[in-house]
C-alpha cells in the first residue's frame, strides 16, 4: 500500500495506486510503487485534434524565438489544433520549477510547456535532474518551488490532487518495474484487474491485443525473471497503453519514458523507439482524425531515440534548461553546450 506522505487524499487515485502486500515492483528509482498514474475523475475531453506534432511556443533556436516557424505554423493549424496563444493544447507546465535533494541545488528555475500531440526529448548530461523532473511532472515528486500545471490546473501537491483530472499520465521506469511474482498478463493487465468493470476474460483478450502492439506473443504466462530486458521494457510498454475499452471516455494521455532504450542493444533500441512512435498515433475515428491523440516525453542518452522517437529536444543542464530546438537542429547548432554534448567531447562548457 502506499504510504501516506505520497498518498493524502483522492480515493480514486489510492485504488488506482494500490499495490496488494507482497506485489511491490522493483523500480529501480527508490519509489515503491506501480508505474501507471490514472486521473479519472472530473472528466474533461480535449477538443483539439492534430496528428502533427504542433510546434511549441517560444522554440529557442539556440536561445532564439522561432517566430517564423510559430507564424507559418499558426496561418497553417490553428483552425485544427486550437488558440496558441491562449494555451488550450498545453497539457503539461513547468513554471520555474526548483528542486533540492539536501544540500544539493538540482533544478534551479526549469520551465517549459508540452503540448497536444508533442513529442518531446528531455537530455543533458548525468544527474542534471531529467528523472526528477520526469517524477515532478508525474506527481511522485513535489517541487520546492515554482508550479506545475495540468491541463490549465496548477498542482498545489503530489498525485494526490484533486481537480487534477481528464488527463492520463503514464510514467515508464528506466527498469521496467514489473511485479516479479506476477506474470506478463497480470502485470499488463494489473490497472484493469484493480479498477475496471471488465471481466478476466475482456482484460485477457485486450492484454493479448497489447502485448501483439508492442511486438510480443506468447508470453502472457511467463514470470518478468523469464523475459530479456527489452522485452521487459515492451512489457512495461504494453502497461502503459492499456486502456478500458468499455469506458466511454477516451483520456488524453501523457506518456513519460526514463530512458527507455538504456542498456539495449541498437536492433532493440530501434524496436522500442519505434514503438513509442506508432502506439500514440494509432487509430482513427469515423471522421479519420485520430483517436488517441498523445504526447510524450522521453528521458534520453542516446542518440538514436533522439533521431527516431522524439521531435523537439529540451536541454537541462545546471538545473536549467538551457537550450531547446527541434531534433534536427541538435547536431547543427552553435551552442557550445549543445555542440559539446552531441559530439561527446571532453572540452567545453560542461565540466565532468
Ligand atoms: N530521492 C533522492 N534523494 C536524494 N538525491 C536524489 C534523489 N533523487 C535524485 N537525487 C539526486 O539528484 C540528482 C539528479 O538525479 P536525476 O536522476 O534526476 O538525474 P538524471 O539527469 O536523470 O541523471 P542520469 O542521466 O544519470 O539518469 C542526482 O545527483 C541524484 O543522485
Amino acid at each position: 500500500m502506499l504510504t501516506e506522505s505520497l498518498i493524502s487524499s483522492g480515493s480514486m487515485l489510492l485504488s488506482t495506486l494500490c499495490i496488494p502486500n507482497g506485489y511491490a515492483p522493483s523500480t529501480g528509482t527508490g519509489l515503491p510503487f506501480n508505474t501507471s498514474l490514472c486521473f479519472r475523475k472530473n472528466l474533461r475531453n480535449i477538443v483539439c485534434a492534430c496528428v502533427a506534432p504542433p510546434p511549441p511556443n517560444n522554440i529557442g533556436r539556440d536561445g532564439f524565438a522561432a517566430t517564423k516557424f510559430i507564424d507559418s505554423y499558426k496561418a497553417e493549424k490553428l483552425s485544427t489544433i486550437g488558440d496558441l496563444e491562449d494555451g488550450s493544447d498545453v497539457l503539461i507546465e513547468c513554471r520555474n520549477v526548483y528542486k533540492s535533494f539536501g544540500e544539493k541545488d538540482i533544478l534551479r528555475g526549469v520551465s517549459f510547456k508540452i503540448r497536444h500531440g508533442e513529442a518531446v526529448g528531455i537530455i543533458g548530461p548525468s544527474g542534471t535532474g531529467k528523472s526528477t523532473i520526469l517524477k515532478i511532472i508525474a506527481g511522485l515528486l513535489a517541487p520546492d518551488r515554482g508550479e506545475v500545471y495540468i491541463h490549465g490546473k496548477k498542482r498545489d501537491g503530489l498525485i494526490s490532487d484533486e481537480g487534477i483530472s481528464g488527463l492520463r499520465i503514464g510514467l515508464v521506469f528506466q527498469s521496467a518495474a514489473l511485479f516479479d511474482s506476477l506474470t506478463v498478463r497480470e502485470n499488463v493487465g494489473f490497472l484493469l484487474y484493480e479498477n475496471s468493470s471488465m471481466s478476466e476474460e475482456q482484460i485477457a483478450e485486450l492484454v493479448t491485443e497489447t502485448l501483439a502492439q508492442v511486438g510480443l506473443k506468447g508470453v502472457e504466462d511467463r514470470l518478468p525473471s523469464e523475459l530479456s530486458g527489452g522485452m521487459k521494457k515492451r512489457v512495461a510498454l504494453a502497461r502503459s497503453i492499456i486502456f478500458d475499452t468499455t469506458n466511454e471516455t477516451i483520456e488524453p494521455e501523457v506518456l513519460l519514458y526514463d530512458e527507455p532504450t538504456a542498456g539495449l542493444d541498437p536492433i532493440a533500441s530501434t524496436v522500442v523507439e519505434d514503438l513509442i512512435r506508432s502506439v500514440h498515433m494509432k487509430g482513427e475515428d469515423a471522421l479519420g482524425k485520430p483517436e488517441k491523440i498523445a504526447s510524450y516525453v522521453v528521458v534520453t542518452h542516446q542518440h538514436s531515440t533522439i533521431r527516431r522517437a522524439v521531435d523537439r529536444l529540451l536541454f537541462l543542464h545546471e538545473g536549467k534548461v538551457v537550450w531547446q530546438g527541434m531534433t534536427d537542429e541538435f547536431m547543427t547548432s552553435a551552442n557550445p553546450i549543445v555542440q559539446q554534448f552531441a559530439s561527446g567531447s571532453l572540452d567545453g562548457p560542461i565540466k565532468y
